[in-house]
């Protein structure tokens, strides 16, 4: 579950209790990532921690090994069907050099035009798709 959401620490208990096999929070909506990621884990899912296109890939640095996934936002939050932004693609290959084996997402305008440069950077292993999948029936490499 990708939590776009300001509070998130209210959801964890509801989402595991629903089924959630992995909890992604905005690393933005909290003050205390390293007590969400705590209490996610306690709640028996993976920790998925996103950063939008505003935030440093230094600030999430931190909690790297102690999470799943890293999602990198390649839109601001709000909508589908905005344009991809490139330039965020720097923060996926340096948190690849930087951590061999996190699993790391790219959300936001990517479609047929745009997916390998996520692959260009080099093992952003997870795509979420929008606008592409449900307009235009794009299914590869999608999650
Ligand atoms: O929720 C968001 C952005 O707010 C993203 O998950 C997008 O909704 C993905 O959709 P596309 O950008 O692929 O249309």
């Amino acid at each position: 579950m990708h939590m776009m959401v300001s509070r998130p620490e209210q959801w964890v208990k509801p989402m595991a209790a629903a089924g959630a096999n992995q909890y992604t929070f905005h690393l933005e909506a909290t003050t205390n990532p390293g007590n969400l990621i705590k209490e996610i884990k306690e709640s028996g899912m993976k920790v998925g921690l996103a950063i939008k296109p505003g935030t440093t890939v230094e600030e999430l640095a931190p909690w790297a090994n102690h999470i799943d996934m890293a999602l990198v936002m390649t839109v601001e939050p709000g909508f589908g069907g905005q344009k991809f932004m490139e330039d965020m693609m720097p923060k996926v290959s340096w948190l690849r050099s930087q951590f061999p084996s996190l699993d790391i997402e790219v959300d936001g305008g990517v479609g047929p035009d745009t997916i390998h440069k996520c692959a260009e950077v080099r093992n952003s292993n997870n795509t979420v798709g929008g606008h592409s999948q449900i307009r235009g029936g794009f299914c590869g490499g999608m999650s």
